[in-house]
């Protein structure tokens, strides 16, 4: 204690900390002592001992108040058990506050001496900080992923903690949403169809393990300072602004459905809650309600019988007294007309008499009888009023009940809505949060490439320098040589050092022009690339690495190495390491966005404008990314190849208008499954037409020799209205996603079962000419390429024999690559559904083009090779020419 005074705050604060944990061991002790003595004092209760007691309470009394004098006025109680254990259990809370700022000279002397140094105190700080926050708030919700908790993560301990407890309570939908990195969203990539089921979830664990799963992937890569890198790395001002944009975008993006993924989710649970309360309470009274009203109808028909009874008795008893009256008056009268007359029938009269009397009583009876009838009816009626009031209260109740009970059943399907909202934000956010990773990955990637070109760009520059002192140097010397020998040389030959720095202007000029004139050369080098293809007609093959996702098992050291020239990529063997490379049309790197890719292929769709046969499809192991490409995840920056191919022909359509150019488009649908053809937009055909939408689908030819798939329903898509004709697709979309075989895997939680064949048939007229045009996309979606042990197939018939069909299909398409590249003169088209539909394409007729996705995965990487191979044997497959489809009226 003594060291505390006359020292600096900070030092007070250890010092008073250390005395009060040497005042508490003490009094531990002391207490010790006195509760051992109290206990022995229970058992024998002698005078003696109690003196004793008295007298150890009063030295503990003592010994408190002197250890005290730093005026705590806690002596004034004996501390019970209870206080000990309380004060032991919040010794944590207790622990000396530790100084706020860095710890300055003097106080870490006094640290030292206390035998505490400055690291080990901040441990301390954050064992401490730690421990509140796990006894004061176990539950504590972690904070939302912000902007800065994205770039600024630093405490791994922290993460580590906060991960574990969002694991734990994962509930089945929390698994799902987890594996909805592979869901695809309800409009283009909810495509699979299935109506999630109304599973109420606790809203603390939902938004948490969403968070937890999403932002997981993003607080892997490692803090960066965007800014100042894009300021370091990239050169042009263009590229800077477009990345920045790129960047801040996407991080708008994120934070966007951050925001509204939470406020959906917070909606959600109350929801239910009161849904299930009120349903309950709902069934409750409704069952009570139906008894009543059944035993009250039951009492209502009774009392209406016992009624009608009644009255019955009563018109007899009436009709009864009547006669009996009757029957008085007639005796009385004949009495009196016989007593003038017949005095000898004295014993009839006394008869008659009784007899009268006797009716008469019965009369009387007969009148009570009906009273008390009367009575019981008044009785039975004002029952059957109160009945009927209490029915229509009922009925009222009833009424109340079934609006509330719709007011619940619309309150619920707005949730369902909201959760299906939330499952599209859910699948963007996942996909925009892996492209922001990708690009992350790629900037670093940059700014590693560019740190050493800057690198050895300043050792030339070093080297040049030095060259250029040297030469100046040399050429002071000769100039001071040649002034003192010969004045008149001087000016000719002496070069100043101002001509010398124009001199590397001048070279650093040439070097910025060739550099420009590369960039020019390389950019027509592709053009001249692409015009030899298409001659040649090879079918052109890009390939797209997917980035790393939250569910995949791994989440960085990429198998594959997309290199900076955008056309070769190094894949690591599996079993050995060892890189192997590969060549194509284009390679996309995992930081490629939607606009990118479609940005490639957008002439490829120009040419069904101009009437050429298109095909695209896209091949990769199942969960690479086919459909990601090919329909996209979700709308937006999301949205993938089909929808953006059909905003751009409905552009093209309207520019076109200009020359006089009228276009109209449908779209067909259809998936190929345990090789049959499904028609995906029947349900759409059947409200158009009364045809039967079970009918088989054939692929016939035509008399053109052109293939068509017989009855296939086709859905005219307006083109005179951009905006209607996008709505329509999205309807189809949607229409096509609930009819597709969408199965779980092990691999892709909502894995294509099929392949998918997306159409667009393009018909031009030209009404200066008369030219028509007719033009075909087709966009296929092929099943993911899958080994059986991986994807799980193996245990399950039904999923077996789906494989061994998509794997069978997909080996036929290989079978017809191999026999075009091998110019063999039979193609093998027929041997499945899938290369006999797309044989107009594949045979020299159309345009062909293959995207190969990869997943980065390690695990991955034997697929990726065999995919990668397969592409290869395509790029080599030579179709010749396209031929265009148009031809001119007559009349013109
Ligand atoms: N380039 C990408 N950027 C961001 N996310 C992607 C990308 N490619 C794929 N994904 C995501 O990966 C998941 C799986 O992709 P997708 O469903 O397209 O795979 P697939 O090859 O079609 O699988 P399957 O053959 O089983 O249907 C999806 O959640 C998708 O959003």
């Amino acid at each position: 204690m003594s060291a505390s005074t006359g020292t600096g705050s900070h030092r007070s604060i250890l010092g008073d900390a250390s005395g009060i944990s040497n005042t508490r061991a003490s009094s531990r002790a002391r207490r010790k002592s006195f509760c051992v003595s109290d206990r022995s004092s229970n058992q024998v209760d002698t005078p003696s001992n109690k003196s004793d007691r008295r007298a150890l309470l009063a030295e503990w009394r003592k010994q408190t108040r002197g250890t005290s004098s730093a005026g705590s006025d806690n002596t004034a109680r004996i501390p019970t058990s209870e206080d000990y254990n309380n004060k032991k259990r919040n010794r944590f809370h207790e622990a000396p506050p530790l100084p706020p700022s860095a710890p300055s000279a003097s106080s870490n002397a006094v640290a030292a001496t206390d035998g505490i140094s400055a690291r080990e105190r901040l441990q301390l700080r954050k064992q401490q900080k730690r421990l509140h926050q796990s006894t004061d708030s176990p539950n504590q919700t972690p904070p939302m992923p912000t902007k800065s908790t994205i770039d600024f993560y630093d405490d791994e301990e922290e993460n580590a903690s906060v991960g574990s407890r969002r694991l734990v309570g994962r509930s089945p939908l929390i698994r799902k949403s987890l594996g909805g990195a592979r869901r695809k969203s309800l409009s283009f990539s909810a495509r699979r169809g299935r109506a999630s089921p109304l599973v109420p979830q606790p809203v603390g664990d939902y938004s948490q393990a969403t968070i937890s799963s999403s932002t997981r992937s993003i607080r892997k890569t490692p803090p960066i300072d965007l800014d100042q890198s894009i300021d370091d790395d990239v050169e042009t001002m263009e590229e800077k602004i477009s990345l920045r944009s790129r960047m801040k975008e996407m991080q708008q993006r994120v934070d966007q459905l951050e925001k509204e993924k939470i406020d959906l989710s917070m909606s959600k649970a109350p929801l239910e809650n009161r849904f299930r309360e009120k349903e309950e309470a709902w069934q409750k009274e409704q069952t009570r309600l139906y008894q009543e009203i059944d035993a009250l109808a039951l009492a209502s028909k009774e009392a209406d019988e016992r009624y009608r009874d009644l009255e019955v008795k009563y018109e007899a008893k009436h009709e009864e007294c009547k006669q009996l009256r009757h029957a008085v008056r007639k005796a009385s009268s004949s009495v009196h007309s016989s007593q003038a007359a017949d005095n000898s029938t004295w014993s009839r009269q006394l008869q008659n008499d009784r007899d009268v009397a006797e009716l008469r009583e019965k009369l009387r009876h007969v009148e009570e009888e009906i009273e008390s009838i009367r009575l019981a009816k008044a009785s039975i009626e004002s029952e059957l009023h109160g009945t009927k009031i209490e029915l229509e209260a009922l009925m009222r109740n009833f009424e109340e009940l079934q609006r509330e009970y719709e007011e619940i059943a619309t309150s619920t399907s707005e949730n369902k809505e909201a959760e299906i909202k939330l499952e599209i934000l859910t699948t963007t956010h996942i996909a925009t949060s892996a492209q922001l990773n990708a690009v992350r990955e790629d900037l670093a990637a940059t700014k590693a490439r560019s740190d050493a070109v800057l690198e050895a760009k300043d050792e030339e520059h070093r080297k040049e320098v030095e060259k250029l002192k040297f030469d100046m140097s040399v050429l002071k010397t000769r100039a001071g040589k040649v002034t003192d020998n010969d004045d008149s040389m001087c000016e000719a030959e002496v070069e100043d050092e101002a001509v010398l720095r124009a001199r590397i202007e001048e070279r650093d000029r040439k070097i910025a022009e060739l550099e420009a004139q590369l960039l020019k050369g390389e950019q027509v080098r592709r053009q001249m690339h692409n015009r030899i293809q298409e001659l040649r007609g090879n079918i052109r093959v890009f390939v797209r690495t997917r980035p790393f996702l939250p569910g995949d098992q791994q989440t960085s050291d990429s198998s594959i190495e997309v290199s900076p020239d955008g056309e070769s990529l190094s894949i690591a063997d599996k079993r050995n390491g060892s890189p192997h490379d590969f060549r194509f049309d284009k390679v996309f790197p995992p930081s490629a966005g939607q606009d990118q890719v479609f940005s490639e292929v957008s002439d490829f769709v120009q040419s069904a404008l101009d009437g050429y046969n298109v095909c695209l499809f896209s091949y990769g192991q199942t969960g690479s990314g086919k459909t990601h490409t090919m329909q996209g995840s979700g709308n937006g920056a999301m949205r993938g190849i089909i929808p953006r191919a059909v905003e751009q022909i409905l552009d093209q359509a309207r520019t076109s208008r200009a020359q006089n150019w009228e276009f109209k488009m449908s779209a067909s649908f259809l998936e190929i499954y345990n090789e049959e053809l499904k028609d995906l937009l029947s349900s759409m055909k059947q409200k158009v037409s009364n045809q039967s939408n079970n009918a088989k689908l054939a692929i016939k030819r035509s008399k053109e020799g052109r293939s068509f798939v017989d009855g296939l329903t086709e859905v005219a898509i307006e083109t005179e209205d951009s905006d209607a004709g996008m709505r329509q697709l999205e309807a189809l979309m949607a229409v096509a996603a609930r009819a597709r075989s969408v199965a779980s895997t092990k691999m892709n939680a909502q894995s294509s079962r099929s392949h998918s064949v997306f159409m667009l048939h393009l018909r031009g007229y030209n009404k200066d000419n008369g030219a028509i045009m007719e033009g075909t996309l087709n966009l296929c979606d092929l099943a993911g390429s899958e080994r059986l042990d991986r994807s799980g197939a193996a245990t399950d018939a039904k999923r077996l024999r789906e494989t061994q069909a998509i794997n069978k299909s997909l080996s036929c398409l290989g079978d017809v690559f191999t026999a075009l590249s091998q110019r063999s003169s039979h193609i093998p088209y027929r041997n499945s559904k899938l290369t006999y539909l797309l044989q107009d394409c594949l045979s020299g007729d159309g345009k062909a083009m293959m995207f190969v996705n990869l997943s980065p995965t390690r695990l991955s990487s034997g697929e990726s090779l065999c995919s990668l191979r397969f592409a290869t044997r395509v790029n080599s497959v030579e179709l010749g020419k396209a031929k265009k489809h148009i031809q001119y009226n007559s009349r013109k």
